[in-house]
């Protein structure tokens, strides 16, 4: 890297091409705020992936508490974590994951129902979790909603406890649009069943064909800053008409050296084991408050942020 950009040397972030890098920051700023919208994976993406060297929870992982589910089902559900190592095995092909995925996800499903889990204690059960969105969130989801940028959060978890997590950090504004695995309530506010079709790590892209592709606020915005920690949340695009200018970020969380080269060759920009959102902010205040600065500048500034 230049002398003049030596936090971008900083071995946490990674970029196969700079330059690419540069002109789509570049592009994107002359387009402005207009043409810009953000596509956002949310567990371990807007999430805390660790806090105090311990795991932070997931949608899911939310849901296992004592209000909502008994001692069985935990012990089920932990049983199934084994295809968490699945999920990440760099050695593994998506398509070969794609069933074991669906197993994993159907399965733990069908045990949520049968434990009629009651929609006025999800609110209680995020309350009493060690939750944590990325260090920065405030400035993040601010910025998009102050600017008026849509923010469509593409979540393979569970909707309902994503939407609570946000709105207990008092960061739900207008702009943001979810995507998830949503819960089916029956008149008296028992679960009963799980919305629509399943949404988990490896199908992204059947949702954003049917479902992305059809927000009318998503409209006309070509531009787009593409955020996850999964291979597969590369496809959350994949419902943008003749997009234009496409940015992504990957977050490398777990198993990086097993993993490394092929997030490098398939994200623009690798954040390794950052638990920050230092990165898309930057890149924020660059595209929607310094719309006339250079790249070099605009490189200047991810770094003074960093
Ligand atoms: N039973 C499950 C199923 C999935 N997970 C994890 O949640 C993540 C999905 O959410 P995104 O917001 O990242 O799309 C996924 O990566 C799984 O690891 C889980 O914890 N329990």
């Amino acid at each position: 890297f230049p002398m003049q950009m030596p936090e971008l040397a900083k071995c946490s972030v990674l970029m196969r091409e700079r330059s690419r890098v540069e002109e789509t920051i570049h592009a994107m700023q002359r387009a402005g705020a207009g043409s810009l919208q953000v596509i956002s994976d949310f567990d371990m993406t807007l999430t805390r992936f660790a806090h105090n060297g311990k795991r932070v929870p997931t949608t899911h992982n939310i849901l296992d508490n004592r209000l909502l589910i008994n001692e069985d089902c935990t012990r089920k559900v932990n049983l199934l974590n084994t295809y968490y190592p699945i999920e990440i095995d760099a050695s593994r092909s998506a398509e070969e994951k794609l069933p074991l995925m669906v197993e994993w996800w159907t399965k733990v499903h069908e045990l949520l129902i049968e434990q009629k889990i009651r929609r006025d204690m999800l609110a209680h059960a995020v309350k009493e979790s060690s939750a944590m969105l990325r260090d920065g969130y405030k400035v993040f989801f601010e910025c998009l909603a102050e600017h008026q940028v849509p923010l469509l959060i593409f979540s393979a978890g569970v909707g309902d406890v994503l939407e609570e997590v946000i709105r207990q950090n008092h960061v739900f504004h207008p702009n943001i649009h979810i995507i998830s695995n949503y819960m089916d309530f029956d008149q008296t506010g028992v679960l009963q069943a799980f919305k629509g079709q399943l949404i988990h790590t490896f199908n992204k892209r059947e949702g954003a064909l049917s479902h992305a592709a059809g927000l009318r606020e998503l409209q006309g915005r070509p531009n787009v800053v593409l955020m996850g920690d999964s291979l597969g949340d590369l496809t959350m695009a994949d419902g943008v008409s003749e997009p234009q200018n496409v940015l992504t970020i990957g977050f490398l969380n777990d198993q990086v050296e097993e993993r490394k080269e092929s997030y490098i060759n398939s994200f623009d920009v690798v954040l390794v084991k950052d638990e920050t959102l230092d990165v898309p902010n930057c890149l924020l205040v660059a595209l929607l408050l310094k719309t006339n600065q250079q790249p070099l500048e605009t490189m200047q500034c991810i770094s003074n942020f960093l």
